[in-house]
C-alpha cells in the first residue's frame, strides 16, 4: 500500500466522522471526535485513512512522512463569511471609533462601506488582486482551507464584476476552496435613489453576475439604514431566479427583522446576530437556516456579542466565521474567533471547533468535502505546534499555534 503523504504519531486527530455527519446542533455540538496517538495517510489530495498507531498496516509505504509527536492536527477552518476582496484598509475610522464614533455615524460621514468602494473604484482587476492576495495566504497560513468571499465594495455593475472576477482568481492563485456571493445591496451609493439602486441590482448587477456565473450565492445587509426585510426578500427572490441561494447579514446592529427574512427565503445562514431575542430564536428552530456568530465583529464595533449559549441550549447548530473586512472585523484568524467565541459567547472549545470546521462547511455547502477528517474528503488539514491540548487552541488567543498546512495533500505553509 503506498500513498503520498503519511502523518505518524499524531498527539490528537480532532474532528474524526463518518461522511454522514454534516452538521453539529445542540447537544452534539459539545461532541468532538479525537483520536489519539494516531496517523493518517493523503493519497492524490485525499484523505486515504487514518487510525491508532498500533492499527497502522504494517505494508503501509509513503512518499512523504512527517512526524508529529505532540502535536494535534486539524480539519482547516472553514470561514463562511468574509470580505477579503477589498481596496485598503480603513486605520481612519478605527481612530474615529476610538474616539467615540459609532458605525452609524461612521458611514453617516461617507465612511464605512461608501469609504471602501471609493478606494476599490479607482482600482483595475490586476491590481485589486495584487493587493487581495496576501490576505489570502494569510488566512491560509492560520489555518483556515476553504473561504466565502463576497462582493459589496464596487457598488456599480462593472466594479461588482470586478470584485467577483478577483474573488474568483483567488481560488486559480492559492489552494483554497472559494466560494462566491454577489452583495450588491451592501450599501447605497450617494449619487443613486435606494429605489434605483435595487432596480440596477435586479435589472442589470443579477443578470450579469449570472451571465459569467460569478456567484454561488445571494446577500443582503438587511438592516436599519441599509436595505429593509421588505427590499431583501425583493433582491433575494431576484437572485434566487437566477440560482443564487440567499445568505443574509441580519441582525447586526439593530433587531430589524433579518432573521425572519432569511428563514422565509430558505437562506443557507443568517450572518451576524448581535441583536436577537428569543423571536429570532424560535424563528430559527422551525428552519434549516445555518445561524452564523462573526465574534470578531461584534469584538471590534463594540456590539453585544450573538447569544450563543442560548442558541445552542435551544438545540439550534451555531458556526462561525471571521467577517474578514477593512470597518467591522480586520482579521481573518479563525483560532482568534474560536477564542472570542468560548471567552464572549460561554462556548466550549469544543462547540467553538465545531462551529468553525463541520458547521460552516454545511454553511456554504461543503459538506461533502470539508469540514472533518473522514476517508474520501479533501486533504485539508493544519498540524499545531507542539501543544498540551487541542483546547489550547482557543486559550491561547493571539499565538500562532498553526505550524504546517496542508490544502489538497500538498504541504503550502510551514512556519
Ligand atoms: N455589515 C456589513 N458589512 C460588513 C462591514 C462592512 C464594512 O464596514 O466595510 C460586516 O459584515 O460587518
Ligand atoms: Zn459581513
Amino acid at each position: 500500500m503506498i500513498c503520498d503523504l503519511l502523518l505518524t504519531n499524531i498527539k490528537g486527530l480532532v474532528q474524526v466522522r463518518n461522511a454522514d455527519f454534516t452538521r453539529a446542533s445542540g447537544k452534539s455540538m459539545a461532541e468532538l471526535p479525537v483520536l489519539t496517538d494516531a496517523f493518517l495517510s493523503i493519497h492524490q489530495s485525499k484523505i486515504i485513512s487514518f487510525g491508532s498507531m498500533s492499527s497502522m498496516p504494517a505494508n503501509l509505504k509513503s512518499l512523504q512522512t512527517i512526524d508529529c509527536n505532540g502535536r494535534f492536527v486539524f480539519p482547516s477552518f472553514v470561514d463562511s463569511h468574509t470580505h477579503l476582496v477589498f481596496a485598503a484598509s480603513r486605520e481612519e475610522e478605527f481612530v474615529m471609533k476610538i474616539n467615540g464614533a459609532t458605525y452609524q455615524d461612521i458611514a453617516a460621514a461617507g465612511g464605512g462601506i461608501l469609504n471602501s468602494a471609493r478606494k476599490l473604484q479607482t482600482l483595475a482587476e490586476d491590481e485589486l488582486l495584487e493587493r487581495s492576495l496576501p490576505r489570502a495566504w494569510e488566512i491560509i497560513q492560520s489555518g483556515t482551507g476553504a473561504v466565502e468571499i463576497k462582493s459589496g465594495y464596487g457598488l456599480t455593475v462593472k466594479d461588482e464584476i470586478k470584485m467577483l472576477r478577483v474573488a474568483k482568481r483567488i481560488a486559480q492563485h492559492t489552494p483554497l476552496t472559494v466560494k462566491t456571493t454577489f452583495l450588491g445591496a451592501h450599501a447605497v451609493p450617494a449619487n443613486i435613489t435606494k429605489e434605483a439602486y435595487i432596480q440596477t441590482i435586479i435589472q442589470e448587477m443579477i443578470p450579469a453576475v449570472a451571465e459569467e456565473k460569478l456567484a454561488n450565492y445571494i446577500d443582503v445587509f438587511c438592516e436599519q439604514g441599509f436595505f429593509t426585510p421588505d427590499e431583501t426578500e425583493k433582491i433575494v427572490e431576484a437572485g434566487k431566479a437566477f440560482g443564487m441561494k440567499p445568505r443574509l447579514h441580519a441582525n447586526q446592529l439593530y433587531n430589524s427583522g433579518g432573521v425572519q427574512v432569511g428563514v422565509k427565503t430558505g437562506a443557507l445562514s443568517v450572518d451576524h446576530l448581535e441583536n436577537i431575542g428569543p423571536e429570532e430564536i424560535e424563528a430559527l428552530k422551525k428552519s434549516a437556516v445555518m445561524p452564523t456568530a462573526l465574534p470578531g465583529a461584534a469584538f471590534f464595533l463594540n456590539l453585544p456579542f450573538p447569544l450563543g449559549r442560548a442558541m445552542i441550549e435551544a438545540g439550534l447548530p451555531l458556526a462561525i466565521a471571521s467577517d474578514y473586512n477593512p470597518g467591522s472585523a480586520p482579521s481573518g484568524n479563525m483560532s482568534l474567533m474560536m477564542a472570542l467565541a468560548c471567552i464572549k459567547m460561554k462556548l466550549t472549545p469544543e462547540e467553538a471547533i465545531n462551529a468553525a470546521t463541520i458547521n460552516t462547511a454545511d454553511a456554504l455547502e461543503l459538506s461533502a468535502t470539508h469540514g472533518s477528517i473522514t476517508a474520501g474528503k479533501q486533504a485539508n488539514i493544519f498540524i499545531t505546534k507542539p501543544i498540551p491540548s487541542y483546547a489550547f487552541l482557543p486559550y491561547a488567543f493571539g499565538s500562532q499555534l498553526v505550524d504546517k498546512v496542508i490544502l489538497n495533500g500538498k504541504v503550502v505553509s510551514e512556519m
